[in-house]
């Protein structure tokens, strides 16, 4: 099995992450507090309130887990392909896999990545939440001292079961999306590279921000069901479950809910995944 695979999807997974994730937080705070009245207005409130720092909340644990994270979506898409087409990563330059093959194996990382991802996206989305500023001497103190301190919380209070609310939409969310994520890549990276040749830097970044952009409007829906989720349970339970919470969500605030933070989605989405296609193709190659 390719491990460098494993290894290029850890590093350039986290290179995208620290990119975006100021990104992040806006987003998670418009999709599961009422209280912004939109972009501008809860970037200004975070900085006034809790300086640049409040962009960065909840990082640690997403930096921790990327390595495992992007290792499976990547390691497990690129070794499905193989078991699909019985061509090495090397070899799909000349002998491109069809895309059913590349979104059966885009959809399987993305299954697999859902569930290691789900605990550590939870305790990411209630950190980002928090919108007390740091080490003031006098302000409130947060509900969660840490990634750790948060984690050890929702197992007392929520039990284990507590650290996958909102896994489901989180599945949903991934699966199908991640799919045409590859697809997407690869059909760029195949329109614009003549045949049989790597694809250039400028293809490859091209390709990964639009792949990223293309994956994530589709994703929005899920995603702020997902994060409504995983922020129920904080102060008691307030959906009944998944569907419970699309239907409230969807009777109190029409349908513009399910489109909420697909604008900074779209904009994280470039560089990000711009940033991580070209690190994983430069690692690949380089260890070549
Ligand atoms: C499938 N969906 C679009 C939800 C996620 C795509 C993940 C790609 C990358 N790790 C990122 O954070 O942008």
């Amino acid at each position: 099995m390719p491990v460098e695979e494993f290894v290029a999807g850890w590093i350039s997974g986290a290179v995208g992450l620290v990119l975006g994730h100021p990104f992040d937080t806006v987003k998670v705070r418009l999709q599961t507090q009422n209280t912004y009245q939109g972009i501008v207005d809860c970037v200004v409130k975070t900085y006034r309130h809790e300086s640049v720092l409040g962009f960065f909340k909840g990082m640690s644990f997403p930096i921790a887990s990327v390595a495992l994270v992007n290792s499976v979506l990547f390691g497990v898409y690129s070794n499905t392909l193989l078991a699909l087409t019985a061509t090495s990563h090397q070899e799909r330059r000349a002998q491109p896999p069809s895309y059913t093959n590349i979104f059966i194996a885009g959809c399987t990382g993305g299954l697999l990545q859902a569930y290691c991802l789900a605990p550590f996206d939870l305790i990411k989305v209630r950190l980002q939440n928090q919108t007390e500023p740091r080490m003031q001497i006098g302000s409130s103190t947060p509900r969660y001292r840490g990634p750790v301190h948060c984690a050890a919380s929702i197992l007392k209070e929520e039990g284990p079961q507590g650290l996958f609310r909102g896994s489901w939409a989180l599945v949903l969310r991934d699966t199908p999306t991640l799919g045409m994520y590859f697809v997407t890549y690869e059909g760029l990276c195949r329109q614009y590279t003549p045949e049989g040749q790597n694809p250039s830097s400028a293809t490859v970044l091209v390709a990964g921000g639009f792949a990223g952009i293309a994956s994530w409007i589709t994703a929005t829906p899920f995603d702020v069901i997902k994060s409504r989720m995983q922020m129920d349970g904080l102060k008691g339970r307030k959906y009944g479950g998944m569907l419970d919470c699309m239907a409230s969500s969807f009777r109190q605030e029409g349908i513009g809910v399910f489109f909420k933070g697909m604008t900074l989605n779209s904009a994280r989405a470039f560089p990000v995944n711009a940033a991580t296609f070209l690190s994983y193709e430069y690692l690949l190659r380089l260890w070549r």
